[in-house]
């Protein structure tokens, strides 16, 4: 590590925070961060136990009350001054990311910006939560509705964007008055710290919001999960870690948003524009080096452009520069660990061993985690590649003739998150919009993600909106009045 980026992991804070204090966990237990382009151990910081998890969740339950009291507009200032906060501090926010997930300091940069329009979104949503007041039909009561905060909520973000999933929850759940407990992936806790920084900084009250750091999520999330006190659950990951925390949920009939994996379809007609197709292509298959749920996972196009969308994709592909994030020029960054190297390793193999060809990369390669921006042509739908989300960039591609056959491919995966289309025909796009059974669908565009919008997914990628209008509801349950109106 650069003596420069050195002293910008040693300025972060390294313990948990926990009603308004920082504090060793309860056992004085540290884990290690490392730097997945070198494997270098950058960092130790505090290992949050189960009492230290129950300490947070005591202190959220003890500050909700008089927050979920404070005058919306108070909530939106302090928002918006840590949106502030976040862009002036956006240098060292995004080399923190780049040293503990690997991705290019020019997306880490991007990240933060997309982070703090959470924080600017939901400050203005502060404002604008709204009530009801009517007359039943029947003309003897009058109704009321009002939305209020549903109280202390477990957030558990993920390590592929370890900001923007944060500022997404927490900017929701600190408009709509909860307390928050923040656990972040433990690949990736100091982005988070420094971020908390910003969060203290601006003047929350103590307990509002927590943060605990831990090498071992289970122990820590069950005794939460089973505690009255906590009434919401908010969680980006797998479908697999999803189903568990729903199930150890239900006891407590937890409030649920679940932002789970995917399997995304990306889909190029032939009457498409080449060049903007390709462009998506490569933003969708290959920001954040391929790992995020949003990724596209089968690129399917239509026969007659089949060939020159590939030859533009492998020229695209084999320009881009691999290599440590910090480094000027890099394109594509490191895998997060070994064991995600070795899952795209295997699902390559395994679709080359079956007869589909490696037309570019196809390896990995050290010191770090790194592996080549790859594609497979000839891919079959029974194939691992086709059925596992890659988390990795590798671009799968099939080919197909019929509008028809294509979304009866698109949709024939358990998952549902997004789906990615390129057709210059307006009613094709509209009608393949509607057919797609996904929460979000990208129209000549391989981006979905923006905070103004609700961002979610249906089938096996879980349920509940983040961001848009409807990313506050998530922490709002809405309580109704029947009032007498004999007298009114
Ligand atoms: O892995 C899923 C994170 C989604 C990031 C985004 O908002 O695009």
């Amino acid at each position: 590590m650069l003596p420069s980026e050195r002293e910008v992991v040693d300025a972060v804070a390294k313990d948990l925070y926990i009603g308004g204090k920082w504090r060793k966990s309860s056992d004085s237990k540290r884990f290690r961060v490392e730097d997945p382009s070198t494997k270098e151990v950058i960092a130790e910081v505090a290992d949050a136990t189960p009492d230290d998890a129950l300490a947070a969740l005591e202190a959220a339950a003890d500050a909700q009350r008089s927050w979920g009291r404070t005058a919306p507009r108070v909530r939106a200032e302090l928002l918006r001054r840590a949106f502030e906060l976040t862009l002036q501090r956006q240098e060292e926010l995004a080399l923190l990311m780049t040293l503990e997930m690997g991705k290019p300091l020019a997306e880490s940069r991007g990240e933060v910006l997309y982070a703090a329009e959470f924080l600017r979104w939901f400050s203005e949503e502060a404002v604008r939560i709204k009530g009801d007041y009517y007359m039943g039909p029947e003309g003897s009561m009058k109704i009321l509705t009002q939305r209020q905060p549903v109280g202390p909520s477990y957030l558990i973000t993920p390590w592929n964007f370890p900001l923007a999933m944060a500022t997404r929850k927490l900017g929701p759940a600190l408009a709509a008055g909860c307390t928050a407990i923040v656990k972040p992936a433990e690949l990736t806790p100091l982005t988070m710290a420094a971020f908390f920084e910003i969060l203290i900084e601006v003047g929350l009250p103590d307990g509002v919001v927590n943060l605990i750091h831990t090498s071992d999520p289970a122990a820590v999330t069950k005794p939460l999960l089973s505690d009255r006190r906590l009434r919401k659950l908010s969680f980006t990951g797998s479908t697999e870690v999803g189903r568990l925390l729903m199930a150890q949920a239900s006891n407590n009939l937890l409030r649920l948003s679940m932002e789970l994996g995917g399997n995304a379809p990306l889909i190029v007609f032939d009457d498409a524009d080449i060049e903007k197709a390709v462009q998506g292509a490569a933003l969708a298959k290959l920001r954040n080096t391929g790992e995020a749920c949003t990724s596209a996972n089968r690129i399917f196009v239509q026969r007659g452009v089949a060939e020159e969308f590939s030859e533009a994709l492998k020229s695209r592909f084999e320009s881009l520069k691999v290599g440590r994030g910090t480094e000027e020029g890099v394109d594509v960054g490191p895998l997060v660990e070994q064991a995600a190297v070795d899952k795209v390793s295997r699902l390559v193999a395994d679709a080359r061993e079956r007869g589909a060809k490696i037309v570019a990369g196809g390896g990995s390669f050290g010191p770090g985690y790194f592996f080549e921006p790859t594609i497979v042509l000839g891919v079959d739908p029974s194939f691992a590649i086709a059925n596992e989300e890659i988390f990795g960039p590798v671009a799968a591609l099939y080919v197909f003739d019929e509008e028809q056959e294509v979304v009866d491919m698109a949709n024939s995966t358990p998952y549902g998150l997004v789906a990615y289309l390129f057709t210059e025909n307006l009613n094709r796009a509209l009608r393949v919009v509607e057919r797609l059974e996904t929460g979000m669908v990208g129209v000549n565009q391989g981006l979905v993600s923006n905070a103004a919008g609700p961002f979610g997914g249906v089938k096996q990628s879980g349920f509940g909106r983040e961001g848009g209008f409807e990313g506050i509801e998530e922490y709002l349950y809405v309580k109704y009045a029947a009032i007498n109106a004999a007298e009114l």
